[in-house]
């Protein structure tokens, strides 16, 4: 997935943390900005929840606990990556402000840039979109839970972007998350 560096730009590295519900458009953004950036020449990794949990952490599932161990590895991966001057972008529910905010830490402890976005979609878009069915199902009963419907999700207080979806077409929001870094300098 990582793209070759060819200049200047690609040599800093950094975090880009998209928290939000199921289908609040996590990792379309997440996949349309890796595009734009890839295509400024810099090296850029995207940790999906879904796909990483497969081969880093399948021994977990949704629990409390399990989720706060899954968000650590995704953050300690990113760490490294990004400390090696690749561009992070973890489209990662991360429902819970502890687990973020030790993730935050983990890239301040080592000098990393790191920034949260907050895919802030309410749960009734994120429902009547419902990607991967998971709404409909947990509406059906069939699943329990599930983030933003019978699960908890911690609103982050203060996330350095925090992105509507539902008034932002996608273009826009992938302008916005590369303004942010821009601002960083990174
Ligand atoms: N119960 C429940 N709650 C939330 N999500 C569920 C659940 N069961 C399966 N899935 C699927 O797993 C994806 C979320 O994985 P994450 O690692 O991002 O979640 S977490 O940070 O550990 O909460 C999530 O992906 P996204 O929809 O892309 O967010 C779901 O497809
Ligand atoms: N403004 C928008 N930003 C992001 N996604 C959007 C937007 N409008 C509609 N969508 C759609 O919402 C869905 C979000 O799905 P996905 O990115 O997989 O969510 P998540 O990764 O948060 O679970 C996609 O089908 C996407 O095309």
């Amino acid at each position: 997935m990582t793209g070759t560096a060819t200049g200047p730009a690609a040599s800093r590295g950094g975090t880009v943390w998209l928290t939000g519900l199921p289908s609040a458009g996590k990792t379309t953004i997440a996949l349309a900005l890796a595009a734009r950036l890839r295509a400024e020449g810099r090296r850029v990794q995207v940790l999906d929840g879904d796909e990483i949990r497969a081969s880093l952490s399948p021994e977990l599932g949704f629990s409390a606990a399990d989720r706060d161990t899954s968000v650590r590895r995704v953050g300690f991966l990113a760490r490294l990556l990004a400390g090696h001057g690749v561009t992070v972008l973890a489209p990662v529910i991360a429902p819970y402000a502890a687990s973020r905010a030790a993730v935050r830490e983990e890239h301040r402890a080592h000098g990393v840039d790191y920034v949260e976005v907050h895919v802030a979609t309410p749960a009734t878009t994120c429902a009547a979109r419902d990607v991967k069915g998971l709404w409909a199902r947990r509406a059906a009963g069939t699943i329990t839970g599930l983030t933003g419907a019978d699960d908890p999700y911690e609103e982050p207080v203060r996330p350095e972007l925090r992105l509507d979806t539902r008034d932002d077409p996608i273009d826009e929001s992938v302008r916005r998350v590369r303004a942010l870094l821009t601002a960083r300098g990174l």
